[in-house]
């Protein structure tokens, strides 16, 4: 028997990521085992921290060159039943992956896409300009604090200016009570919602959809706006996969870094093809001629 047979017992062939022995401690997260394809699971997935490494500007990530075809590969093993889940405008998810035929969900699940050329239904209401005006305000007055304007939701950088992350929460919170709107807390970032636009309720959404019945789902995200959505998937039967150094968390899995989670998604494909009849492999991106997703690109 393998070492890590002995921690991790598949409860159920057609579905390796749900264990009887979680091999966790309270103070650490074990990596998940591999996700075998084609399985009944449902697979969510955050953008930046999580897909993309943390950039010093929301236009500065790195896309790898395999990431837009690993992605619709996985989601093709999963008929479909793959989503992202992000805080990006949706707009902005389809300039930096291209066309990718995957479900999403954008601004923190204000907006939701079931499939590439679907329309987007809005989940929110926009935010009201007696909250983008005085947050907006604040920004022009000091310095170097970056606005982003999305649909639904509008995001304040401080990464320029550590120092103004007190300031711009309180703001924030006053202006959210007061006009019944939710504050996320992020990665150097302060957002403000309206009602609606949370992963947790993202993840529902899809679970609804006929193509994502009876599945188990699962979530990877690094950030704290990530919470909703492991305790959503959790309330379903599923697990959370942190990324990044363990914190308080309703995740029940860790992995290190980007590079890992991209090594995980790739296996599960390469698995997926080495498993299938001869003939039938070749779902997986062309690695020979664009990279390994973990790669960054030229
Ligand atoms: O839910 P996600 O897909 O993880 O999106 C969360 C926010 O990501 C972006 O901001 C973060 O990444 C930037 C690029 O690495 C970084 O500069 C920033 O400090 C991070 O907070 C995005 O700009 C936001 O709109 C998303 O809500």
């Amino acid at each position: 028997m393998p070492d890590d047979a002995k921690v991790i017992a598949m409860t159920d062939e057609s579905d390796s990521l749900k264990l009887a022995l979680r091999g966790s401690s309270p103070d650490d997260l074990s990596q998940p085992p591999p996700l075998r394809l084609p399985s009944k699971a449902a697979l969510f997935l955050d953008f930046d921290g999580t897909l993309v490494d943390i950039a010093a500007h929301p236009d500065h990530v790195e896309v790898a060159r395999a990431l837009p075809g690993l992605i619709e590969a996985l989601g093709e093993q999963l008929e479909g039943r793959l989503a992202l889940v992000s805080g990006r405008a949706l707009e902005a998810l389809d300039r930096l992956l291209g066309p990718v035929d995957v479900a999403m969900a954008g601004s923190h699940g204000g907006e939701f896409r079931p499939c590439r050329n679907a329309e987007i239904h809005p989940l929110a209401d926009p935010l009201p300009e007696t909250i983008a005006r005085p947050l907006g305000a604040f920004a022009r007055d000091n310095g170097e604090l970056l606005v982003e304007h999305k649909p639904f939701s509008m995001a304040v950088h401080y990464r320029g200016q550590p120092e103004m992350r007190a300031p711009l929460l309180a703001l924030a919170q006053d202006l959210a009570e007061a006009h019944g709107a939710g504050v996320k807390d992020g990665k150097m970032v302060v957002e403000v919602v309206m009602p609606g636009s949370d992963k947790g309720s993202a993840v529902a959404r899809f679970m609804d959809m006929p193509r994502f019945a009876g599945s188990t789902p699962y979530f990877i995200g690094d950030d704290v706006t990530d919470e909703d959505a492991f305790k959503a998937v959790t309330a379903m039967g599923g697990e959370g996969i942190l990324v990044g150094p363990m914190r308080q968390t309703a995740a029940c899995w860790r992995l290190e870094s980007v590079e890992e989670v991209h090594a995980w998604l790739t296996r599960a494909l390469a698995d997926a093809d080495a498993d299938a009849p001869a003939g039938a492999a070749g779902k997986s991106p062309d690695t020979e001629n664009a990279g390994q997703a973990g790669e960054r690109p030229e």
